[in-house]
């Protein structure tokens, strides 16, 4: 059993074992810089209501994702890696993230017009926490951590210490900065199909590293499986159509599994005009 722990082995090795070499178009590559214009949000800017708001929403526009900064994480980092306490803390840390992933759905649905507690009923019943490590890699550019992909869920709250995730945008992968008092918000596909694409869903991968092993933790907001979901009609008129079917959120989970392709799944959910 620890033998099938990727952990427990992948200190000793000084090459990548076979079946984790890709093949070489779907390698990371070397040449990736992390890059200096992934929003960075200060939600503690409460002064300025309009322009959080607006700034989330151009964030989630244009990248599909973002790093909110707020205050209360430079006292306390809930960073869950003292095991002796791990279901209180998971307890604990899952209530927090409730609260924040809350408050920006709120500021997003403010941001699209929509009512304050739109996002707040079925559409974010679910909660899963996900850890994910990658041991040290003899050879990063030949292995792919995570491999391409926009998460099928709502929103993605992501926690990270050491650099591992890539943006995909305008055309090329970009690092995101692991900010120790930031999270990583992905737009996931449900936030991009009830925008009716005003928003879009964040394109990314991890990679990994020879020198440590890295850790993220995930927070993934999703609808109830039998939610159904669809472009908002408050942005579908006649100048805007409806861009995708109505489907339940099962549907597209069941789909996204078996396909292993997010932007397959996408499509299959899209009205053919
Ligand atoms: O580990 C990471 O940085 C990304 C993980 C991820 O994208 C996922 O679990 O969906
Ligand atoms: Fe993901």
């Amino acid at each position: 059993m620890a033998n099938m722990l990727v952990s427990s082995w992948a200190k000793n090795v000084d090459t990548i074992p076979e079946n984790y070499v890709m093949p070489p178009d779907k390698r990371p590559g070397e040449l990736v810089s992390v890059g200096s214009n992934i929003p960075v949000i200060d939600l503690a800017k409460s002064s300025n209501h309009a322009g959080l708001v607006q700034e989330i929403l151009k964030a989630s526009q244009e990248f599909g994702l973002f790093q909110p900064v707020f205050p209360i994480q430079e006292h306390r980092q809930p960073w869950l890696d003292k095991p002796a306490r791990y279901r209180e803390l998971v307890e604990t840390y899952s209530a927090e993230m409730r609260t924040l992933s809350t408050r920006i759905l709120e500021l997003i649905g403010e941001g699209l017009g929509l009512e304050e507690a739109y996002f707040g009923k079925e559409l974010s019943e679910r909660q899963a926490l996900v850890v994910n490590h990658y041991p040290p890699c003899p050879d990063p550019s030949s292995a792919m951590g995570s491999p391409p992909h926009c998460d099928p869920n709502l929103i993605t709250f992501l926690q990270q210490k050491i650099y591992g995730l890539q943006i995909f945008k305008d055309g090329q992968w970009v690092g995101v900065h692991p900010l120790p008092y930031a999270f990583v918000v992905i737009i996931g596909y449900q936030l991009q199909i009830i925008s009716n694409n005003k928003l879009v869903a964040g394109d990314h991968r991890a990679v990994t590293n020879s020198e440590s092993g890295r850790t993220s933790i995930g927070t993934f907001v999703a609808p109830a499986g039998d939610c159904i979901v669809e472009p908002t009609k408050a942005l579908v008129n006649g100048g805007n159509p409806a861009l995708f079917q109505a489907f339940k959120y099962q549907e597209f989970l069941d789909d996204f599994v078996a396909k292993k392709d997010s932007q397959k799944t996408l499509e299959a959910f899209k009205i053919n005009c």
